[in-house]
């Protein structure tokens, strides 16, 4: 299987802050993943390591094979790029920004950008310093699908963008990623289009790497046992209970462990009733990293 991103390793501090310490992970060809983590654990960190904008301390990674910092014009061609959602050149129009970029690269596909951008209420002429924050990343957007890259790095795609358009473009992004074998590493705080769109999750904490999965082995696996108990209940995470939070005398756990297991552990407290639920991927996510 090919490897199209390979990160070994990496270390990285803001001055005498750790963000992390050696974080390793890969994506293969054609795969999905996306980042997670709450504000501030690191993503936009990895992303801009990832394209060789940052040095880390130590460690490597390597896209296309080849390492971040030494990208060859050629594989830079074959990365679309989103960083935060928008375009740079805002005194550009519609039209004018497409044909500025065509210029770039190779596969330029000028089709796929007016197909997106005829769905905004915007005129060929209309300059992007005039356009409002989700129309901007919608013409960012359209310009990355013209491009044609065969690994797109989003930071943040849905900024700004409204349910309908979002929707729209999750589902581009899941045609694109499984009819054309493409490879899509993002980030979003809107974990449902995540759950919609994505075949790997990674979820980032602070200083580390919490967790790296398929998505179907989080939601196949991972519940939420709630029960009421006045008991002083304490696990810790080495007994495969992730989570165990306590409001009043009703208690949530999160746990990947067999329901028989977890009832065992419930019974040494004293409890014999629960309930167990399965779980969206944004409540998979606050089971796995609490609610601060
Ligand atoms: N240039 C910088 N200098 C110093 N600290 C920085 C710098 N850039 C980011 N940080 C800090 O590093 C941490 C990680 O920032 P980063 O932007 O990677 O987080 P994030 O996970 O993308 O956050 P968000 O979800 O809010 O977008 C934050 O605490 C941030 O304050």
């Amino acid at each position: 299987m090919d490897k199209i991103i390979e990160c070994d390793k990496i270390t990285h501090y803001y001055g005498n802050r750790l963000i992390y310490k050696d974080l390793s992970f890969e994506v293969e060809k054609g795969k999905v993943l996306g980042l997670l983590g709450k504000n501030g654990t690191g993503k936009t960190t990895i992303i801009n390591i990832l394209n060789g904008y940052l040095k880390p301390r130590s460690g490597v990674c390597r896209l296309f094979g080849e390492e971040m910092e030494h990208l060859t014009p050629q594989t830079k061609a074959r990365i679309g790029l989103l960083l935060e959602g928008h375009v740079q050149h805002t005194y550009f129009n519609v039209g004018q920004i497409e044909r500025f970029y065509s210029g770039f690269f190779p596969k330029w596909n000028r089709d796929a950008y007016y197909e997106l951008l005829k769905k905004l209420q915007v005129l060929p002429s209309q300059k992007l310093s005039t356009m409002s924050c989700g129309q901007r990343s919608q013409v960012a957007l359209g310009l990355l699908f013209a491009q044609d890259p065969e690994l797109l790095i989003l930071d943040d795609f849905s900024m700004g963008l409204d349910p309908g358009y979002r929707r729209l473009f999750v589902e581009y992004l899941k045609e694109y990623a499984s009819a054309e074998n493409k490879t899509v590493f993002l980030t979003s705080h809107i974990i449902q289009d995540m759950e919609l769109l994505i075949d790997d999750c990674m979820i980032m904490d602070y200083g580390r790497l919490l967790l790296h999965k398929p998505v179907k082995e989080i939601m196949e696996g991972f519940r939420r046992f709630r029960f009421a108990s006045s008991a002083d209940i304490r696990f810790g995470q080495d007994e495969g209970i992730w989570n165990c939070e306590r409001i009043g005398n009703n208690w949530e756990l999160y746990s990947f462990l067999p329901t028989a297991e977890v009832a065992h552990k419930l019974k040494q407290y004293g409890i014999e009733q629960f309930k167990e639920e399965n779980l969206s991927l944004e409540d998979a996510f606050i089971g796995l990293t609490g609610k601060y």
